[in-house]
């Protein structure tokens, strides 16, 4: 590949960062500058010295034969592994926080700081790179066409995102937000994802006009609306007016009750279109492929699309019951999140009903049973967010620990789920092996997952149901019965508890990570797996 483009570009790029740094109006301008800086210049001297990272000997040449731009699919694949482990990581990091204040370390490494850390990791870095590697070898595989925009902005989209997860995460840690919750970066850091964003919708976009198929298959629908209302969304909600151009501080051009109407018109949709809509366009193409099998009924896809879609976009008021906001938005949002169920439960059955025919695979086919349960997940939290969106249910689940469960059951179970299973379905195909490293690993995999899960969701809604009910506990003569401290020493036991789990979550991603990574380096572990191949019948190699 001809690097002169791309260097010159990280050249000029490391030159602005210097300028920046140089003139900066504050001194957390300055260090974020110096990170780009020194971020630009490692790219620039890699690209120049074209290092090359596969271990001598082992890999063999990829050989590209499908026709497809796979080369940036392999990377998204890596880097989903690599920020979930990061992102999990950070998440038991923050969970024994809440139960340990000890371990807030300095003004860097504190939980205010280390929480969106975690909500940006696992959500943009984890989840918004399997969105954007499995879109790409979707689009392509279904319209018949290799990826629009040449090699070139297939790159700049994955290297411009993984710039943008840099500058968020280390802006969080030097104390750089704006403070709307999922939306953290400042103002500079939100115009790079705003070009970054735009190219993807040019290759996404390009690549299913230049297709080669007539139809436009289910899941590049849902990949299109994840990708244009996340570019409204991002756009309307940082709306901001920069104090300098060389500082890091901006006003939002909303305040009061409109501005939180627009955070959560944000942050709500945030989960309707990043974490379900996405997700939804990967398990309609990895859960027939995987289990061989068509979608259960195509009808029913389009139809619980636009029902999904139309839906989402006013159920944000939910997140803002009892405020200052008018009641009737307040009723609203609640009407909108009750109709959501439906929908929701259609993409649930077409995914699981995708199996019929084919449900003995979730006794021997691991990914199979991986998929399943992130399904199953699904349901169980677009049942359960429906019902918090209910006034009445709100008033004792709001402000507690039963959102954080929900919140989970639905990332862990739905979004971590489906992803890994994409993630196992498309690394042997990628790298030409015949399969995973190990099966037998994907089902401790799934396990160490499952409970993880398990333990973290029970656990949140024990937690959750006790602490609203210890709010709002009053005695005889009309007083409190417990003070707010009491509540929070109440939680303790479950705090660990819920580290806990999520460290069995964390243990399960370190074995995907190790099991990928055999598998990219051409290894196969000799296993009996139910419904394989016997060791001893394999060809030799
Ligand atoms: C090892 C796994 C994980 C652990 C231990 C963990 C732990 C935590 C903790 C302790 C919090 C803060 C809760 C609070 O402030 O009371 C949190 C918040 C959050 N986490 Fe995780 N997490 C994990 C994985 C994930 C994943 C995979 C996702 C998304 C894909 C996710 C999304 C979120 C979100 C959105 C919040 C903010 C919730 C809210 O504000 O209501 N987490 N997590
Ligand atoms: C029909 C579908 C759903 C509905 C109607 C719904 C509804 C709700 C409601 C009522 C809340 C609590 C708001 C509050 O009291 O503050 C909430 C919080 C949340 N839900 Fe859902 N939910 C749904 C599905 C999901 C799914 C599938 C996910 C994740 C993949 C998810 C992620 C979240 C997050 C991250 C929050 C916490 C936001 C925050 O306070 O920071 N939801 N949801
Ligand atoms: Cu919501």
């Amino acid at each position: 590949m001809n690097n002169t483009i791309p260097v010159v570009a990280l050249t000029l790029g490391a030159f602005v960062a210097l300028l920046g740094a140089g003139f900066a109006n504050d001194s957390l301008f300055a260090a974020h500058m110096w990170v780009l800086f020194f971020t630009l210049t490692a790219f620039t001297i890699i690209l120049l010295r074209r290092v090359n990272f596969a271990p001598a000997g082992k890999v063999t040449k990829p050989v590209d034969r499908s026709g497809y731009f796979d080369e940036v699919v392999k990377y998204g694949a890596i880097a989903t592994t690599f920020w979930g482990v990061v992102g999990f990581l950070v998440g038991v990091v923050v969970a024994l926080q809440l139960a340990f204040p000890d371990l807030n370390f300095g003004p860097w490494f504190n939980f205010g700081r280390m929480r969106p850390l975690h909500t940006s990791a696992v959500i943009f870095a984890f989840g918004g790179n399997a969105l954007l590697c499995t879109s790409f070898y979707v689009v392509q595989r279904t319209s018949r066409a290799r990826l629009f925009g040449g090699d070139g902005l297939g790159w700049f989209v994955f290297w411009g995102y993984q710039l943008f997860i840099v500058m968020a995460a280390t802006g969080y840690l030097l104390g750089i937000t704006q403070g709307r919750e999922y939306a953290e970066p400042e103002w500079y850091v939100d115009l790079w994802l705003t070009v970054v964003w735009v190219a993807y919708l040019i290759a996404f976009l390009g690549t299913i006009l230049m297709r080669k198929e007539p139809h436009i298959y289910v899941a590049n629908w849902f990949y299109l609306a994840f990708i244009v209302t996340i570019a409204l969304l991002h756009v309307v909600n940082n709306l901001a007016i920069p104090v300098s151009f060389l500082g890091v501080k901006s006003y939002s051009v909303f305040s009061g009750v409109q501005d939180a109407l627009t955070q959560w018109w944000y942050g709500h949709n945030a989960v309707g279109f990043f974490l379900t809509a996405g997700f939804l366009g990967m398990m309609y193409y990895f859960v027939p492929k995987q289990a061989g099998r068509p979608v259960y009924s195509y009808r029913l896809s389009i139809i619980h699309f636009w029902a999904l879609i139309f839906m989402y976009i006013w159920a944000g008021p939910h997140h803002l019951h009892y405020t200052a906001l008018p009641d009737w938005a307040q009723t609203l949002g609640m009407v909108f999140s009750i109709m959501l169920w439906m929908p929701s439960w259609g993409g649930m059955i077409n995914g699981l009903m995708t199996l019929s025919g084919a449900w003995d695979k979730i006794r021997t086919d691991p990914i199979i049973r991986m998929m399943v349960i992130a399904i199953a997940f699904y349901g169980m939290s677009t049942f359960e967010g429906p019902m918090m969106s209910i006034k009445a249910v709100n008033s004792l689940s709001h402000y507690t620990e039963w959102t954080i469960g929900h919140v989970h059951s639905g990332a862990l179970g739905w979004v971590g789920m489906i992803s890994f299973g994409a993630v196992y379905f498309l690394v042997p195909k990628l790298w030409n092996r015949n399969r995973l490293y190990s099966l037998a690993m994907v089902n401790w995999h799934f396990w160490l997952a499952t409970l993880g899960i398990v333990v973290y969701a029970a656990v949140m809604w024990v937690a959750g149901v006790q602490q609203g009910l210890m709010w709002r506990e009053y005695d005889n003569q009309g007083f409190l019965v417990y003070s707010f401290a009491e509540t929070v020493a109440a939680m303790f036991p479950y705090y660990v508890l819920r580290a806990v789990g999520g460290l069995m979550y964390l243990a399960g991603s370190l074995i995907m990570a190790f099991n990928i990574t055999m598998t990219i380096l051409g290894y196969e572990r000799r296993e009996n797996v139910p419904g394989a191949i016997p060791a001893a019948l394999q060809p030799a190699e």
